[in-house]
């Protein structure tokens, strides 16, 4: 019987998911794409409103007007699905924006998409008929721009609703006295309104920096507040580095950790997000889902108890479009049985063993969903397992060398263009 597939999402992981359920038509039905909004893209839909959308769901997307990639077209892309040949490596958002329309174009995905339909909640149901073994199936509960309600039942879900859209805001005593204003990168649109003002940036990963670069550019006196080791390289003039803040005192000044105060008209985070799936309801699944935490995720994508339920993208700091493509690819090969997972229990005692190494190492809870360098072994074990082609060596070579071009030089690496020759090679181009 082929199986029913029900993808939460129709940003670039869901649309990876439908691409690679609709190549494999003799074991999956077509897939059914949930999407809250009435585009393709996520978080690649800039919207210049902030705040809620006309039915008062809040917005998703958390893009602003000027921004470009901070990784080039030739590793950011799907591998089987490459970026214009004549577009420059970093591009626009809207580039990225059209990019993700062609790749539904090209696969079909269109038909499948259910726009302006909210997922409202997804309940495992234990199921057994007479000749199969017990197995999980999931309701689905969704609702449209009517507020129609319709409760399905699927095979499996993916969960593909991102998760840089519920702003992480640190505790900071004091704040009510803070009398200018307070904004989340998530509602930072353009620059121009902050022209002339003292904005402290809190957090300075890329957000903080291409933000701050940004407000400097209009003229604002930017204090970029951070906790890592003080950047060596040149920041542009208007933008001073200063340690965290850590209070802010009753007549609305702000507190610094070395000590010192200073005044500011705005207090901008750019302190990330936190994991929130309101559609789930963790405890059930036997998941913990915190603020910055989703555990326990076998492979990072499967609750142990519930292998027919998967994360896409659930990591930070990877390279995202080839790691969706290389998570969806083994989530079907499970589905499809090509792949046989160990027992729950090894697969709990897996990641309970792995977060408890990386805690001995040092790692802070939050950033125990932090990838960065182990990315490229997970995506090879993962192709490995499953048996589909790995990602090409150079993808992990550009991607380094953008990495170190980008501390460098955060305000021009964008000016660099590079073209693959090989799997193995690239070069930096005129
Ligand atoms: C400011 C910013 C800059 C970035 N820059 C880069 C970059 O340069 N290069 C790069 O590779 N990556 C970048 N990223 C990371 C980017 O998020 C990923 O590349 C990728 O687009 C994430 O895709 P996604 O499908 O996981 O999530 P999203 O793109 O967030 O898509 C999720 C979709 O799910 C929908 N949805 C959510 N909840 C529901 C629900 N309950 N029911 C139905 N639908 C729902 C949303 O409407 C949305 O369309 C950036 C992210 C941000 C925020």
């Amino acid at each position: 019987m082929l199986q029913r597939v029900a993808v939460i999402g129709a940003g670039a992981a869901g649309l990876c998911v439908a691409r690679h359920i609709l190549s494999r038509l003799n074991s999956f039905a077509p897939p059914v794409v949930f999407e809250l909004t009435d585009k393709v893209g996520g978080t690649w839909c800039y919207d210049e409103r902030v705040g809620t959308y006309d039915n008062g769901l809040p917005l998703h997307s958390s893009m602003y007007r000027d921004l470009k990639t901070n990784l080039p077209k030739e590793v950011m892309m799907f591998p089987d699905y490459p970026f214009d040949p004549k577009l420059n490596s970093f591009l626009p958002h809207q580039e990225v924006q059209r990019y993700l329309e062609g790749y539904c174009q090209s696969y079909n995905i269109l038909p499948h998409i259910r726009f302006n339909t909210v997922v409202e909640s997804v309940k495992p149901v234990g199921m057994t008929t007479e000749d199969e073994e017990p197995r999980t199936t999931w309701k689905v509960t969704s609702s449209d721009s009517s507020g129609r309600q319709k409760t399905e039942t699927f095979d499996s879900v993916f969960v593909c609703s991102g998760h840089y859209s519920h702003p992480h805001i640190p505790d900071i005593p004091g704040i009510e006295n803070f009398k200018g204003k307070v904004l989340h990168s998530h509602a930072y649109r353009y620059a121009e309104p902050f022209s002339g003002q003292s904005v402290v940036v809190l957090g300075a990963k890329a957000s903080g920096l291409d933000i701050s670069i940004e407000l400097a550019k209009v003229g604002a006196q930017v204090t970029l507040s951070h906790g890592r080791p003080r950047f060596t390289f040149p920041l542009p003039p208007g933008i001073q580095q200063s340690s965290p803040v850590v209070a802010v005192n009753e007549d609305g000044s702000i507190r610094f950790q070395d000590g010192s105060v200073g005044a500011a008209d705005v207090l901008m985070f750019c302190t990330g997000y936190n994991f929130k799936y309101p559609f789930l309801d963790g405890a059930e699944l036997g998941v913990k889902i915190q603020d910055q935490l989703v555990s326990p995720l076998y492979r990072f994508m499967m609750p142990p108890a519930f292998p027919s339920l998967f994360f896409i993208g659930i990591c930070k700091m990877i390279c995202p479009f080839p790691n969706f493509n290389c998570q969806v690819q083994f989530a079907l090969a499970v589905l499809d049985s090509s792949v046989t997972l160990p027992s729950v229990a090894q697969m709990e005692d897996e990641v309970q063993r792995e977060l408890k190494e990386k805690m001995e190492q040092g790692v802070q809870q939050r950033h125990l969903l932090v990838m960065e360098q182990n990315q490229w072994e997970y995506c090879q074990t993962l192709a490995r397992i499953a048996g589909f082609p790995p990602l090409a060596p150079v993808v992990r070579s550009l991607y380094e060398e953008v990495w170190w071009q980008r501390r460098v030089h955060p305000e021009n690496y964008r000016r660099l263009n590079y073209k693959l020759i090989s799997d193995t090679q690239w070069e930096l181009i005129e």
